[in-house]
């Protein structure tokens, strides 16, 4: 709903804060605590109603919840201080439980056809790319300062002329690479994850690690890895991105995962192949491996500790164009193999918000 339709209500400062804290602690304990029985915040917090607390430079400055009858309420100090806390915690509003419990336990949580009405105009945008690349290479590592345009390999693990595995840092070749990683809709789920996780959400978040897959007939993207072991740090602060352009399925190459995995780590040796680029991993014999097949414009959340890979495409004419990013709060510095992946160091890191 737009934050402008929202009614800002006067509430004591000590109503506020102690409810941020409790909020953030256990909504039990707020309700064993006498002074706080201000009727409207309790059964908000009892209905599990009460779903953000702002913050800006003074401190706290107020909380919002959904009146199941009324729509959203939001309760300051300070009415004129509220717009951005607003809209602020109406953009963090969109996470139900279970999607939140699914994300902890599997690792990953996908959302079908999020970007549905957008898919069509960034796979013209990822063509319109591939058609103005003008230099090519077959460093399947390449970290540049612009986009490299990645050749794929056949079975000997031979470039082929013309044929692209992958757009590394995509999004300096294309800019609608990140208009879709940086969008509300995506971006507001990241938020969420992070206080759900457990961590403080972070101030700022860049998205680095950009990639396009094209996924051609017959071609692959990656094979199984966690995102992670490309990155050097096992940090589970750092979520994945993928935003799968065209209906994706076991024929033409959908991801595959293990649920469960990103709390284990796994050896990752060099390949050969098709994937003789890139060091991948294997599933255990008792992992379950999930097809996760989904409608255009889906994107998938990941912990970036998560085993994950894709099919081959083993379909005769449809590709499977996908992007990639992996979301990083802004103090969070890392590099690997002698590349620094620091914000302002690295070229295909941007800030989200
Ligand atoms: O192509 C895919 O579906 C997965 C890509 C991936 O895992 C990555 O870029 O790290
Ligand atoms: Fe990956």
């Amino acid at each position: 709903m737009d934050p402008s339709d929202v009614t800002v209500k006067p509430l004591s400062l000590e109503d506020i804060a102690a409810a941020a804290v409790l909020l953030e602690r256990s909504a039990a304990k707020f309700r064993a605590e006498p002074n706080l029985a201000e009727g409207r915040l309790k059964s908000a917090l009892e209905n599990k109603e009460l779903v953000n607390v702002g913050v800006d430079g003074a401190g706290i400055c107020g909380v919002a919840f959904r009146d199941p009858k009324y729509g959203w309420e939001v309760y300051s100090t300070d009415p004129l201080c509220v717009p951005a806390l607003v809209k602020d915690t109406i953009a963090t509003a969109t996470l139900a439980d279970d999607q939140k419990s699914t994300f902890w336990r599997d690792g990953y949580l996908v959302f079908p056809g999020m970007l549905a009405k957008e898919a069509p105009m960034l796979k013209q945008n990822m063509d319109l790319m591939m058609k103005a690349a003008a230099d090519t290479t077959s460093d399947w590592n390449a970290v540049n300062d612009g986009a490299a345009f990645v050749l794929a390999v056949n079975e000997r693990g031979e470039a082929i002329p013309g044929r692209f595995l992958k757009v590394q840092a995509a999004a300096l070749a294309s800019p609608s690479v990140l208009e879709v990683l940086g969008c509300t809709k995506v971006v507001e789920k990241v938020r969420e994850l992070y206080s759900f996780l457990g961590h403080d959400v972070p101030p700022h978040v860049d998205v680095f690690g950009t990639k396009f897959f094209p996924m051609w007939p017959g071609g692959v993207s990656v094979n199984w890895h966690q995102d992670c072991h490309y990155f050097g740090t096992a940090s589970p602060r750092i979520i994945s991105c993928g935003v799968y352009l065209e209906d994706t399925d076991q024929e033409n190459g959908c991801l595959q995962v293990v649920p469960g995995s990103h709390t284990r780590d796994f050896d990752h040796l060099p390949g050969n192949g098709l994937h003789s680029q890139g060091e991948w991993a294997t599933p255990g014999p008792l992992d379950k491996v999930v097809d996760v097949v989904v409608p255009p414009g889906s994107v998938v959340l990941f912990n970036s500790r998560l085993l994950h890979g894709a099919r081959q495409n083993q379909h005769t004419s449809r590709t499977r164009y996908s992007l990639f990013g992996h979301y990083v709060p802004s103090d969070l510095n890392f590099g690997w193999r002698g590349t620094d992946f620091s914000h302002g160091t690295y070229a295909d890191r941007h800030k989200v918000y």
